[in-house]
């Protein structure tokens, strides 16, 4: 799959773009604050229906326009996903496939696969379990429909589930109504940890794998699920339910105090290890990189495992923080899949990238211009 044309319309800092794009390699090179990173996150936003950048719909629009329009032309040989976003401010935005509007935004996701890499992709490593967990919501949902359907699910079973603790504090004749709840929250919980399972079994092997060759052999990468109801990996789903139902059981008290679940994967993590030791407190800069690069590179096997189809690779002025070894593994995707690339340093990236088949473009203030060779 490939982008063919992006045609963006008052998106942040763009007033009208159009650009066709390579099948191949893109690159976009400009200082400072001119778009680059805006142009990459319209391409993740025509996939996923959000930014990357953890930002609200709302700052996609031009600061002081009310609306703005990202248009995505996806080809897959004879398959094409015209994606149509427009963003309204105060409204919800609208989604048009190839001319015709989606009932859900969720209907989005899967149809078709974009991976990114940007300097705040360190934050799988060094951020919080938030920023963890959104990585698998929105990997586990690109390739299983089933799993977003999960989470949305689940996320309003919590809201109902909260509510009625809270409740139980001032009446609590309301607790009759929690063995209800409480059996809906393990067993789409469950449900929800078993695809985690299963995801994090086959990224950790991947990237265990990816990690070890671009280390050149010297460290050994451990991605494992971390759940909060204590050691699960490896056990069955019934047998999950069962710890999953017995430390609800022991909460309640706790939970009203602290008027929430207690128990459940909207607290679950993963754990890196990087021979043998926790990466978030132990491991360099460079380590975190290489860990994050290796988790985000295998991404890309496991979505043509499931897809038969490579995704669209989106490289936000990462190249220049990674040493020979590393930007190597990189660019030999580049031969296999679509890659778009943003750098502020045109000398050296283009050097490396001298051979291949490719576009290049200049951003400068909202504009772009192609750059012929
Ligand atoms: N909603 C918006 N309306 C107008 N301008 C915006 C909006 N959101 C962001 N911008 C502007 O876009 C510019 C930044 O673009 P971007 O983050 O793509 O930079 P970049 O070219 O990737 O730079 P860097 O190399 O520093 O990462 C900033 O000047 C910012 O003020």
């Amino acid at each position: 799959m490939h982008v063919e044309r992006l045609h963006l319309k008052n998106y942040r800092n763009f007033n009208e773009i159009d650009i066709d794009l390579n099948r191949k390699l893109n690159i976009f090179i400009g200082n400072n604050a001119q778009g680059k990173t805006n142009l990459l996150e319209s391409i993740f936003v025509s996939s996923i229906g959000k930014s990357f950048r953890f930002s609200k719909d709302e700052n996609l629009i031009t600061s002081d326009q009310d609306h703005s329009r990202v248009n995505v032309k996806f080809v897959r040989e004879s398959d094409v996903k015209d994606i149509e976003i427009d963003f309204f401010k105060g409204s919800k935005k609208k989604i048009k496939i190839n001319g015709l509007s989606l009932e859900k935004y969720s209907e989005l996701v899967g149809l078709t696969n974009v991976v990114v890499f940007s300097p705040d992709s360190i934050n799988l490593i060094k951020g919080s379990p938030v920023e963890r967990r959104r990585y698998l919501n929105v990997e586990l949902s690109q390739i299983k429909p089933n799993y977003k359907y999960l989470l949305t699910r689940y996320n309003k079973i919590l809201i109902q589930r909260n509510n009625l603790i809270k409740k139980i504090l001032e009446n609590p004749k309301s607790k009759k109504m929690l063995p209800i709840w409480n059996e809906h929250l393990i067993n789409t919980g469950t449900d929800i940890i078993m695809y985690r399972l299963d995801y994090l079994k086959r990224i950790g092997m991947l990237a265990r794998k990816i990690h070890e060759e671009i280390s050149g052999g010297t460290e050994i990468l451990d991605a494992t699920y971390k759940s909060n109801l204590g050691k699960i990996n490896g056990l069955g789903k019934d047998d999950i339910k069962e710890i999953f139902y017995r430390k609800i059981e022991k909460s309640l008290e706790r939970e009203i105090m602290r008027k929430s679940t207690l128990y459940g994967p909207h607290l679950d993590d993963i754990e890196i290890l990087i021979n043998g030791m926790d990466s978030k407190f132990y491991s360099s800069q460079g380590q975190k990189r290489t860990a994050a690069l290796s988790l985000v590179m295998a991404e890309i096997d496991i979505i043509y495992e499931e897809k038969d189809d490579y995704p669209v690779l989106l490289l936000d002025d990462v190249l220049s923080e990674l040493d020979n070894n590393r930007k190597n593994y990189l660019i030999r995707f580049t031969d296999k899949i679509q890659t778009i690339i943003t750098s502020t340093d045109d000398t050296d990236l283009l050097n490396i990238l001298r051979e291949k088949n490719k576009k290049i473009f200049y951003v400068e203030n909202g504009n772009i211009k192609q750059i012929m060779e």
